[in-house]
């Protein structure tokens, strides 16, 4: 039983490789985890043996060493990804690989016309490697229906309503375009697992690699910030198996709907909000923008908008709520608003269009949803200045240590080394 991974960064690092890390039965499991679209985070955690800190920032800030991802590769890596595939072991396939990954147009319709999946079909079908998501995952299931493979889930954990029905959509269009064949032992044989995951974790700074290595005095390069709440809400079947991660907090569920709508429109619509509006107001991150009482007041019209259209009790929207503006709030953790406005095509369709359009439907105009994209008016010096990305900085105190012990029982795992604390 075992797990490959596409799109190695930091939200896959500070959930579902948690959640494995922590299931009571993690020993029989281990993820190869691969790169959406680059290389440079698997080359470095590969020389960590795959270890990293994930610093847990709140307080108090607690750091812990996460140790369930046992390969890290490339997305190239063509010839491990289909090798991984092919094996019987393998139980379960998942992605966090952005909503720009999914290939599908801003209305989820499959698009066989866009240049990307145009090229991945003709490589398919000449034997070659493919480069999109899609195309790695029609590639890879191709491997193991010719390897007599066994069923398996793929679990998408994308900020997408229905991930699980996307991800399969573009998927099964790919494969049907390479080989009918291929997307009829797909339908048969792949689950496609939907998910609602929820852990705020920015892009790691330079600032951030400085305090793991101050305060945990081990030098990680690629540590994860996050924050103490998580949350993973799952609904399909796992015909291979899975970890025991409901024992540590997974939530297993018929419909993730109301969870999505939930998790969609109050958190990341209210981020949106922020994004745009605070860059406006001269913020960084969310912790300041969410500091603006002008900007609190956007994001609590906005909530009063959404909840008329949640089916949720009064007293969970209140608890929502309270928690929301307690994570917002965290100022241990620098959410940069450029991080959050990227990719907004992609981003504002499922966040704020579903209750723009209830809104209208209901006869208001939708006062809250049009906040949101309001830096549409930005002039655009401002607009290049809050896209500009924060430079990462190099450090170099001490290396890592790689001693005999570490636990090789992981599927997957060759690595006998530890990784201790760097003496001080
Ligand atoms: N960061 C969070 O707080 C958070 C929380 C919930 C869900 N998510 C989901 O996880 C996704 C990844 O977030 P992250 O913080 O890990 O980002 P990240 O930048 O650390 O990692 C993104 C991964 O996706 C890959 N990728 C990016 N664009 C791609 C493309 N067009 N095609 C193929 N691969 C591509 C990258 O190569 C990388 O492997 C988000 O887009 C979101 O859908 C993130
Ligand atoms: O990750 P993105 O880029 O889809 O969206 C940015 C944030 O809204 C998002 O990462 C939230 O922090 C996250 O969804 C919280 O669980």
């Amino acid at each position: 039983m075992r797990i490959v991974h596409i799109g190695l960064g930091n939200f896959f690092r500070a959930h579902q490789a948690w959640y494995t890390e922590h299931a009571p039965d993690a020993d029989r499991w281990g993820i190869a985890a691969f790169g959406g679209r680059g290389g440079h985070l698997a080359a470095t955690l590969s020389e960590q043996d795959c270890l990293y800190t994930l610093r847990i920032a709140g307080e108090p800030t607690r750091h812990e060493v996460i140790s369930s991802i046992s390969h890290a590769h490339t997305a190239r890596a063509g010839d491990q990804w289909r090798m991984y595939l092919r094996s019987p072991q393998l139980a379960v396939v998942t992605l966090t690989v952005t909503e720009a990954a999914s290939a599908l147009t801003p209305g989820g319709q499959v698009d066989l016309n866009h240049e990307d999946l145009r090229n991945d079909i003709e490589r398919l079908r000449a034997g070659s490697q493919p480069r999109t998501v899609p195309g790695r995952l029609a590639d890879g299931l191709r491997a193991r229906q010719a390897a007599d493979g066994r069923p398996l889930a793929v679990v998408s954990c994308d900020n997408l309503a229905g991930n699980g029905a996307r991800a399969k959509q573009v998927v099964t269009a790919v494969a049907d375009a390479v080989d009918p064949a291929l997307s009829r032992w797909i339908a048969a044989n792949i689950s496609w697992v939907s998910t609602v995951v929820d852990r705020i974790t920015p892009a790691t700074t330079a600032d951030d690699i400085d305090a793991v290595t101050t305060e945990s005095r081990r030098q990680d390069d690629v540590p994860v910030v996050t924050e103490a709440f998580t949350e993973w809400v799952l609904a399909g079947d796992f015909p291979a198996g899975r970890p025991e991660w409901d024992e540590v907090g997974a939530q297993f569920v018929e419909d993730t709907t109301p969870f999505e709508n939930r998790k969609l429109w109050m958190l990341n619509g209210a981020h949106s909000l922020l994004a745009y509006a605070g860059g406006i107001r001269g913020h960084d991150t969310v912790a300041q923008a969410f500091d603006d009482p002008i900007l609190q007041g956007w994001v609590d019209q906005w909530w009063d908008e959404v909840a008329t259209h949640l089916a949720l009790p009064p007293t969970e929207m209140t608890r929502y709520r309270a928690a929301l503006r307690t994570r917002f709030s965290n100022q241990h953790i620098k959410h940069r608003l450029a991080q959050i406005a990227a990719d907004g095509s992609q981003k504002l369709p499922p966040r704020i269009v579903p209750v723009a359009r209830a809104e209208r439907h209901a006869g208001r105009l939708p006062h809250g949803a049009a906040r949101v994209p309001c830096r549409l008016v930005m002039p655009p010096a401002r607009r290049r200045r809050a896209h500009a990305r924060p430079r990462h900085r190099p450090t170099d105190p001490g290396k890592l240590r790689h001693h005999p012990g570490r636990r090789t029982n992981r599927p997957f795992a060759t690595s006998t080394a530890t990784w201790q604390r760097t003496p001080t």
